[in-house]
């Protein structure tokens, strides 16, 4: 189940289901008891629910789920955003069966805020969900602030109310859940900021939309959207076959920076050879050799004296990956050795300073990456965090979401774009993307992003595509980073990253 829909796919989905003979109030009658499920287990055997209903479908979901609830013994009070004459389609047909079971609702308004959320022991927010379309104002606002500053638990029906299920955003006040439950597949909001934090823990229902509706309307909008899983890219990573040797699993080259940069490109070299590079090499400047030498053991160091000397070295084929940026320093010469690296026919990655130094010149790594020939042509990965993207981008992107602009910036620069943070977004340019949520905070810190750099450049050497390599590598470092656990430093994750891969190996059999 790592198929993102956005609102609007989902909205097919369930025409698709309906259409298909499934009718909606069954669709709605099975999301409503999956939500009183869940609310039961919040609430224990008995107590007071408040359901907060809306005037579409995620209300109709609410009414089905406080008649389950009144049935079962829970007190239950319903408190309608609106007037109950406007209610139409299945959420009618629901609000009549809830009426039938001898449960009437309030109306929210002023005079009935100081019962939001009175004496519950559980909220559940059916106010709004895929439905939403413009910031919440008014009474349904403050309603949500006195719901989440009274400490008392939510279940969001869907999404937390407020939240955009496309782009994670909160659009006004917005519910902060400690639990929600959504139907058939998530939502993209429900793993990007602060989509996924409002959300709490997601559970997904089945609520009897076919598999099939989904080869219909995943990705039919804008490219396919994933959650970030070993699902999505395992079966491109194969373990070293029984007759390999060390040459079949690729060559990966880290350009150092000067004498007193050169830690980051050694992170970023050790993480390449712990994600299963054959070899790795350190290609440093001569002034940095001694010190590059004297730190590294497994891995190989080779000097080189600017862009001619790189070019001389990439000669060699068997170098078949490369990442240049970790502490490369930012101007003229880097960018040049980025335009080597992009020249040969080898996958590339370009981090950090090599991202800065193209500061507002797209045009000119798009031009770079549309001459590159060869089988991996389109090997080229970025991985710039929020700061790196907006130099590389521009503002005009800013604004739109994080996986919005990773898709936006993928088909600007014709590279697969690693968008990085807490939500790490990956994007192709064909409009394939991936969101990952599996990253603990405790990765920001100082060269993790040069292990990443290294992480997904291991991969690329060992013949994963650019897509691929990048959405292992992010999902890889952010295992590592769990395994790590807290107070880790960057060099905690290469051995905890041996770990992550016995873990993703020994699943994949
Ligand atoms: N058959 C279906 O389509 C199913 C839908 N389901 C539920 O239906 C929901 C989607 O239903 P809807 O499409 O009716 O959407 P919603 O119920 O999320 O909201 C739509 C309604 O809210 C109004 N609205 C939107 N933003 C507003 C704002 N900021 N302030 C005030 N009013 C606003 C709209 O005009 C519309 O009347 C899902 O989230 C899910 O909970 C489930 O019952 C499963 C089946
Ligand atoms: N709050 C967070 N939670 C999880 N991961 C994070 C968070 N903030 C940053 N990261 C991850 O940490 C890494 C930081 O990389 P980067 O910004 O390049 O820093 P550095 O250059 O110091 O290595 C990225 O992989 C990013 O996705
Ligand atoms: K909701």
């Amino acid at each position: 189940m790592i198929e993102l829909l956005t609102p609007a796919e989902m909205g097919r989905a369930d025409a698709l289901a309906i259409a298909g003979g499934v009718p909606g109030i069954d669709l709605m009658r099975r999301a409503g008891l999956a939500v009183a499920d869940a609310c039961s287990r919040m609430a224990g055997h008995s107590g007071q629910v408040l359901v907060l209903a809306g005037p579409g479908n995620n209300g109709g979901d609410g009414f089905v789920a406080a008649k389950v609830l009144r049935q079962r013994g829970y007190r239950v009070e319903v408190l309608l955003l609106g007037d109950p004459g406007r209610l139409s389609g299945d959420a009618a047909l629901a609000f009549s069966e809830m009426q039938a079971a001898r449960l009437t609702a309030g109306i929210l308004s002023q005079d009935t805020l100081d019962r939001v959320p009175g004496q519950a022991s559980v909220v559940i927010d059916a106010l709004f969900g895929a439905g939403l379309s413009r910031p919440i104002e008014g009474v349904a606002g403050e309603a949500i602030d006195r719901v989440n500053g009274s400490g008392v638990p939510v279940l969001a029906v869907d999404l937390p109310s407020g939240v955009n299920g496309a782009s994670g955003e909160a659009m006004g006040p917005a519910i902060r859940a400690s639990r929600t439950v959504t139907f058939f597949r998530l939502k993209p909001g429900h793993l990007l900021l602060p989509g996924r934090q409002l959300a709490g823990r997601v559970e997904i229902a089945d609520i009897g939309i076919p598999a099939s509706a989904l080869d219909e309307v995943h990705g039919s909008e804008a490219g396919k959207t994933w959650r970030n899983d070993p699902a999505l890219w395992g079966p491109a990573f194969r373990p070293p076959c029984l007759d390999g040797h060390k040459y079949a699993r690729g060559h990966a080259v880290v350009v150092s920076g000067p004498a007193l940069s050169t830690g980051a490109a050694r992170l970023a070299a050790g993480a390449a050879l712990r994600a299963g590079a054959g070899l790795v090499t350190v290609a440093t400047p001569p002034s940095a050799a001694l010190v590059n030498a004297s730190h590294l053991t497994a891995v190989m160091v080779r000097s080189f004296r600017g862009s001619g000397g790189l070019a001389e070295m990439l000669a060699d084929r068997r170098l078949n990956a490369i990442a240049l940026g970790p502490g490369a320093g930012v101007g003229d010469e880097t960018r040049a050795l980025a335009l080597t690296c992009l020249a040969g026919e080898r996958a590339v990655l370009l981090d950090a300073d090599a991202i800065t130094s193209f500061t507002a010149e797209v045009e000119a790594l798009a031009g770079a990456l549309s001459r590159r020939t060869g089988a991996r042509a389109a090997d080229v990965v970025l991985t710039p965090h929020d700061g790196e993207f907006a130099r590389l981008f521009g503002e005009s992107a800013v604004g739109a979401s994080r996986l919005a602009r990773a898709r936006a910036g993928a088909q600007a620069s014709g590279a697969v774009v690693v968008l990085k943070g807490a939500d790490t977004v990956v994007a192709a340019p064909d409009g394939r993307a991936a969101v990952n949520d599996n990253a603990p905070a405790w990765l920001a810190t100082a060269g993790s992003g040069d292990v990443l750099s290294g992480i997904v450049t291991g991969l690329l050497a060992q013949g994963l595509d650019g897509f691929d390599a990048a959405c292992a590598g992010v999902w890889l470092h952010g295992r590592a980073g769990a395994l790590a656990g807290p107070a880790l430093t960057a060099e905690d994750l290469e051995p905890a990253l041996r770990q992550a891969l016995a873990e993703f190996f020994s699943r994949a059999g």
